[in-house]
């Protein structure tokens, strides 16, 4: 499958238009393993007359696309599901080598793929448009009806994270095609092979050309170009607050979907289980290194327990592997890069200084942080706010509920947080205070099951995704509204 897109010097192509295109003016950028920094491929740094002619095709392709009916759309993204499952080992592979993603999250990350996007064909074919009678608001008519339907947007532009790359592009992805608008990909650089690779399912698995299209090149460089495109209806984010805030500054009337940043509080009471609390942070914490926007962030953890919840959360940090993906099996792997290696030790050096008392872990080796705990850390620390995006665990300790709402809520960020009780009206209390999108009750904070709706307030996010809620995001009501003649 993947010879279409390259070429045997492992230089990558862009789709635009059905076509599997090279770099036009030859320039290329070239993606290292974080693992090794072995060269894994090369992709175009496309200019922006490339990106023309990836919008000018969206556009044109989406005009046939938005009378293609449901059913057959969803017959298109059955076939792109099975065909991800098919070369899931492949794919995984490449994930291992390109984000250093161990095998077995990267194969499960193509399997829930593809339960995303079968799932988005089945909800689409049952969102339903509806009818509204005049009469139902004071002063209505009898004679007056309104049909609303649902509509595409247009083009919808995709930008998709290095820490998910297939299953953060396939769910902007499929909504997007279901609710009958084009997609353009443009990938995060580290992940851009896999996205392309999963474009290469959807196009063989029929969606029309210049229904997706691909752009790849470094956000740095042509992001404001494509953002800023005025052939783009939707930006549909997920990355960083930083880059997310400077899109929303720049665009101008475009409809956004943006994931961003979190620092996701796991608040734990008095009453809580603290078996059930400890695998749960540690699952939470750690795993891929701690690079999810939904991992815990930090502990907030009333004293009462506090001495007992470290205890255990160490003993199963014990079991925590590290290492080299494509050599064992490891929970903790490589940081995506370097520079994210750098931040984390700048992140874990200020906690030292500051008075925090580490716990576990606080080393490196290469691009491999091990895996971190501090306890005792205090407000003043930059690991209080700051979101590693790295395995590195600060527990503030708290007097009661009320101050771990508090600061709970002083984070700039609020995509989710759990809390850890038996007490099911503290869990209310805590669950009505917090300024999240999702409070999670007795559980890590995640996003899935993929259905549900996931969103971030504050820095952490503008709008909902999940299945249903992305559909309705890239789409709109059209209303068109029956006046009968008025009957007696
Ligand atoms: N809430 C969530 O769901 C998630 C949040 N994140 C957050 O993202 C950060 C790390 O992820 P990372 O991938 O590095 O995030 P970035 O924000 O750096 O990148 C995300 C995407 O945006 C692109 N991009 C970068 N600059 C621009 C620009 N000016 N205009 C348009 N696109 C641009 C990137 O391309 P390129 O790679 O070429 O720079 C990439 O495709 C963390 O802070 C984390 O919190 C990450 C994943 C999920
Ligand atoms: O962007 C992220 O990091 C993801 O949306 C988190 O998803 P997860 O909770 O399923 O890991």
């Amino acid at each position: 499958m993947m010879t279409l897109i390259k070429d045997d010097n492992n230089l990558y192509r862009n789709l635009i238009n059905g076509e599997w295109v090279e770099s036009k003016d030859g320039k290329y950028i070239t993606v290292t393993s974080p693992i090794d920094n072995s060269v894994i491929g090369s992709v175009p740094a496309m200019t922006k007359n490339e990106v023309d002619l990836a919008v000018q095709a969206a556009k044109e392709a989406q005009k046939d696309w938005k009378h293609v009916t449901i059913d057959e759309k969803a017959e298109i993204l059955y076939h792109a599901a099975d065909i991800l499952l098919k070369n899931k080992e492949e794919l995984a592979g490449l994930m291992v080598k390109e984000i250093a993603k161990d095998r077995k999250s990267g194969l499960s990350e193509v399997e829930r793929t593809a339960d995303f996007i079968k799932f988005t064909a089945d909800t689409a074919k049952n969102i339903s448009g509806e009818s509204i009678p005049g009469d139902s608001f004071p002063g209505g008519k009898t004679n007056k009806v309104s049909i609303v339907r649902r509509e595409p947007l247009g083009v919808v532009l995709a930008i998709s994270p290095f820490n998910y790359p297939v299953n953060l592009a396939a769910s902007k992805i499929a909504p997007g095609l279901m609710a009958g608008n084009s997609v353009i990909l443009k990938p995060a650089t580290q992940g851009s092979l896999c996205g392309l690779y999963l474009a290469r399912a959807f196009q063989e698995a029929g969606v029309p050309d210049g229904v997706l299209n691909t752009v790849t090149g470094k956000g740095s460089e042509i992001g404001d170009y494509i953002t800023t495109h005025p052939g783009i209806n939707f930006i549909n984010f997920t990355g960083s607050t930083e880059v997310g805030q400077h899109i929303s500054q720049i665009t101008n009337m475009v409809p956004l979907l943006m994931e961003l940043g979190g620092k996701d509080a796991a608040i734990v009471l008095e009453d809580a289980d603290l078996d059930l609390t400890a695998n749960n942070i540690v699952a939470g914490g750690y795993s891929y290194s701690g690079q999810r926007c939904t991992a815990v962030k930090r502990i907030l953890a009333v004293d009462q327990i506090a001495d007992q919840l470290v205890e255990k959360i160490m003993s199963k940090m014990e079991k925590l592997a590290y290492g080299n993906p494509l050599e064992k099996d490891v929970d903790i792997v490589p940081l995506i890069s370097s520079k994210a290696a750098d931040f984390v030790c700048e992140l874990i050096d200020d906690a030292k200084e500051k008075g925090a008392k580490l716990l576990v872990g606080g080393n490196r080796e290469g691009n491999i942080i091990t895996p971190t705990l501090f306890d005792y850390v205090t407000t003043d620390m930059r690991i209080a706010w700051e979101e590693p995006f790295g395995p590195v665990l600060p527990i503030i300790r708290v007097k009661d509920k009320d101050e771990a709402i508090e600061i709970a809520n002083a984070s700039e960020y609020g995509l989710q947080s759990a809390v850890f009780t038996q007490n099911i009206n503290d869990a209310f209390y805590v669950a009505d205070k917090l300024e999240v999108g999702t409070v999670q009750v007795n559980n890590k904070t995640e996003r899935g099951p993929d259905h549900f709706p996931f969103l971030g307030v504050k820095a952490s996010g503008i709008g909902t995704q999940g299945i249903r809620y992305s559909i309705e995001s890239m789409s709109r009501p059209k209303v068109t509204v029956i006046n009968l003649p008025h009957q007696e």
